[in-house]
């Protein structure tokens, strides 16, 4: 499995998002956590600033949709330009038809679940999938702890994906670290989104490129 490096542009500098955005040349995706004080206690930004950061780099864009009504909004986010469109199974409605509203747009349709959510009601979804976001902390904010009880969900994960012939992607998101990636990888994770460790560093680039190793060697 290609490893996938997506930092979370939550732990960046708000007012120089243009500027944090080159700062990693090297990350394969920019992770935008859009968040609406409804779905989690929490606000962070929304369609315009990914429409600016759109045209402001050519990193595609992995926006985490973390808000109330990801049905009436994800679309329009496949249509601002992002790459990847995540939404979360707790807070969607009619997941089939926004998850292929998504892809009709030209994104990558991804599925969330919060560290409580089990993987397993939600396997005859896969098909209608690019990416499986399973997330390490709960989520709402950056800087948490990684949850190490998500790392069974991961292994589980991974075979049911497997056994789907292996074409999702399968995301872990909320303390991801040069410490924790590698438990990640080696449950069977392959995209990895950290913020904190990335924007948290003296040399962000540096830091992806110690995360990318420290998953390759895991994977083994
Ligand atoms: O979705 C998120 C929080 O809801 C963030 O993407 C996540 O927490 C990344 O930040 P960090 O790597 O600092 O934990």
């Amino acid at each position: 499995m290609a490893v996938q490096i997506s930092p979370s542009i939550l732990a960046a500098d708000f007012a120089r998002l243009a500027d944090e955005a080159a700062a990693v040349p090297n990350a394969d995706w920019l992770h935008v956590d859009v968040m609406d004080y409804h779905f989690v206690p929490n606000l962070t930004l929304g369609l315009p600033v990914v429409e600016a950061l759109r045209k402001a780099t050519a990193t595609p864009l992995d926006c985490h949709l973390m808000i109330a009504d990801p049905d009436r909004w994800a679309p329009q986010y496949a249509e601002a330009g992002a790459g990847s469109v995540t939404i979360h199974a707790e807070a969607a409605k009619a997941p089939v038809r926004t998850l292929r509203e998504i892809r009709v747009l030209g994104a990558r349709a991804g599925l969330a679940l919060n560290p409580a959510t089990a993987v397993e009601p939600y396997e005859d979804l896969l098909p209608e999938l690019d990416m499986l976001l399973l997330m390490t902390v709960e989520p709402g904010f950056g800087g948490q702890k990684f949850l190490d009880m998500v790392l069974p969900k991961v292994r589980r994960a991974r075979e049911l994906v497997r056994r789907h012939g292996g074409r999702i992607w399968l995301q872990v998101d909320g303390g991801v670290d040069a410490d924790t990636i590698g438990r990640c990888a080696e449950a069977g994770a392959d995209v990895f989104v950290a913020g904190s460790a990335v924007y948290g560093a003296s040399d962000p680039g540096a830091a992806i490129d110690g995360l990318r190793a420290a998953a390759i060697r895991a994977q083994g």
